[in-house]
């Protein structure tokens, strides 16, 4: 049983021979993150204070208008990464095209691309409700020696070498796998430095929480709409109770504490639904299975879809097995 308390720096040494390539390259990239997350958390927390609430003015690829804090963390985030002579590429959720990392040799020796959602939630930013980071790490697979290409992003999920997300709430905790269970680490501001605090983390087999936005429901696949009903009814453990936050990260952390699930599906208003593959869904889904949940795209496994594009979206059904298990069930009606 993993010891808690000891600090992120500890943990990641103590676990290097989990790392199934060399065990100094792990620690770089975690630390990266690690700083970078101190570093926005210590903006998210005094947002109200200093004039970083607002748009930007801009919009991203996804169309939408940019949030400052979605620029300021987007900025944070690619300058720790990219000091560390071990990124040879990052594509963001507030970037049109990836970006290429040369090492300092010029030589491109640079061995691991990273995908990140800077800011997730950006909705809540202004509201001050919890919003979050998201990252996901894969090892580049064009030769070593050359740049960086499209196809090093658009890897399979299953490929992800580490992913996480940091949550900036009551406290702020930074989350991750790299392919050997799940574990959460909050930081302790005083002192600037992340403990663990949470060991194991595990999803309940079921649970009696859904987490969706009901305001899209006439958009809904019937699938989608029966589940709801299933969810709302007078019969057995149910009904179960409503809870939406409208930041993934905080829905997806509550319902691994608690047992529940988060459905962002397709509907006449988003036909491949809102999330992004690659540094929403395909993150959020390895931490999941390597919690004992389950995430799906209402029919196959998340990790398993072959990318196409930097910015593709996919319907997200992530959270408790049984409950995962179910929702498809009733998908599979309609397919
Ligand atoms: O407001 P909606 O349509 O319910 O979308 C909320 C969802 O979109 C997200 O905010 C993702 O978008 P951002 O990364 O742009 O914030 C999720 O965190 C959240 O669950």
């Amino acid at each position: 049983m993993t010891k808690k308390n000891k600090t992120l720096g500890e943990f990641i040494i103590e676990n290097q021979a989990e790392f199934q390539y060399s065990s100094g390259e792990l620690s770089k990239l975690i630390n990266a993150i690690r700083l970078a997350a101190k570093v926005v958390n210590h903006e998210v927390n005094k947002a109200g204070l200093i004039d970083i609430l607002g748009a930007a003015g801009d919009t991203n690829v996804q169309g939408e208008s940019q949030q400052k804090l979605d620029v300021l963390a987007n900025e944070k985030f690619i300058q720790a990464l990219k000091n560390r002579e071990i990124v040879c590429g990052i594509a963001s959720e507030e970037e049109e095209d990836f970006i290429s990392i040369n090492s300092q040799d010029h030589r491109h020796q640079n061995k691991y691309v990273v995908l990140i959602d800077p800011l997730d939630g950006s909705s809540n930013i202004d509201v001050n409700v919890s919003v979050g980071t998201i990252f996901s790490i894969y090892r580049r697979v064009t030769p070593i020696g050359t740049p960086v290409t499209l196809e090093d992003f658009l890897q399979p999920g299953v490929n992800q070498v580490a992913a996480g997300y940091i949550i900036y709430g009551t406290s702020t905790m930074l989350v991750y796998t790299t392919g050997h269970g799940v574990n959460g680490f909050t930081l302790n501001p005083a002192i600037g430095t992340f403990y663990l605090s949470h060991p194991n983390m595990t999803f309940p087999q079921t649970g009696k929480i859904y987490s969706i936005n009901e305001g899209n429901y006439i958009h809904f696949p019937q699938g989608v709409k029966d589940y709801i009903k299933y969810c709302q009814m007078e019969e057995g453990d149910r009904p179960y109770t409503s809870r939406y936050i409208g930041s993934l990260v905080s829905d997806f952390h509550r319902n691994m504490i608690k047992g529940g699930i988060y459905i962002y599906p397709k509907s006449s208003l988003n036909s491949d639904g809102k999330l992004r593959l690659l540094y929403e869904c395909n993150p959020m889904a390895l931490l999941a299975e390597q919690a004992g949940g389950k995430a799906s795209d209402g029919y196959g496994r998340i990790l398993e879809i072959e990318p196409t594009e930097l910015h593709q979206r996919v319907p997200f059904f992530c959270g408790s097995l049984k409950m995962v298990e179910k929702a498809e069930e009733f998908m599979a009606r309609y397919a």
